[in-house]
């Protein structure tokens, strides 16, 4: 590699170009590694991140507290490798895009934070938070606890609230007359909502646990919690 003193002048080239080589690598792991951060700006007002088991009603009451203030919130819209349900529009709902896409935004550094869950690929890109900030609204993450634990190791300072149903009975019965999944898939989300409610259950790892029961009054409490950031952005 490089050698310090005088070579003979015929390996001076190869010693050059074992030189240049060794800065090309060190520069591009370090541009890597920049990349690579979960470096996000935190610009407006703080975010939100739901999280909760698969059929805890998070999408149901997203959609009904951004449906009732309108132009308050945004929806930060991730990156699945999962199909889209009936009724679902791609870039609303979600990007829908194929395993390798999604694997070279990651390795690109494009996403806050990713997780496979339920054997498909999710993830928050930086791009979907910071169009919502630069639009001054309050940003809603919804994600999965590995998304959250990742979350928790970046700038971006969230709101964490978790989801729970009444019951794991409670929570199989929604899911079931959600009529969305497969019983393979209806199966593996109600393995993982066993660990997420135990990750939820402890009181450090969320801002508010609300417990959604009765829809309305679940509503009700999510409202009453949000209210003074909705107030602040309404200023
Ligand atoms: N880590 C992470 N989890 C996500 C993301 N988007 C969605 N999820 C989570 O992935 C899980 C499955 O989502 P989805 O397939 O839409 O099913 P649903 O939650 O049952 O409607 C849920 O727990 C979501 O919160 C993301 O960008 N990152
Ligand atoms: N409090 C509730 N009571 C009865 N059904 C509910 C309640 N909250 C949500 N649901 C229903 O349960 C299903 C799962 O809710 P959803 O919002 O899709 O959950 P998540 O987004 O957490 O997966 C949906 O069919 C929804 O209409």
């Amino acid at each position: 590699m490089c050698i310090v003193g005088f070579p003979p002048i015929k390996r001076i080239n190869a010693i050059n170009r074992d030189c240049i080589l060794f800065r090309c690598l060190a520069t591009s792991y370090f541009i890597r590694k920049i990349a690579m951060a979960p470096a996000i700006s935190s610009l407006g007002p703080r975010p939100l991140v739901f999280c909760g088991p698969s059929g805890s009603g998070k999408s149901t009451l997203i959609k009904q507290i951004m449906n009732d203030f309108k132009g308050v919130f945004g929806f930060s819209v991730s990156h699945t490798t999962r199909s889209p349900r009936p009724g679902e529009i791609d870039g609303k709902d979600y990007h829908y895009v194929s395993k390798e896409v999604m694997e070279k935004g990651i390795s690109n550094g494009e996403f806050i934070e990713s997780a496979t869950f339920s054997g498909n690929l999710y993830g928050t890109s930086k791009k979907a938070v910071e169009d919502v900030q630069r639009s001054n609204k309050i940003c809603i993450l919804d994600i999965d606890t590995q998304g959250v634990k990742l979350i928790k190791q970046t700038s971006l300072n969230p709101v964490f609230i978790f989801m729970k149903p009444p019951s794991m009975e409670v929570l199989e019965q929604r899911l079931r007359g959600r009529n969305t999944e497969s019983e393979e898939s209806l199966h593996k989300r109600l393995i993982t909502a066993k660990a997420e409610m135990e990750y939820g259950s402890d009181p450090n790892n969320f801002d508010i646990v609300i417990v959604n029961d009765k829809l309305d009054k679940a509503y009700q409490e999510l409202k009453e919690f949000l209210m003074p950031l909705i107030q602040e952005v309404n200023k």
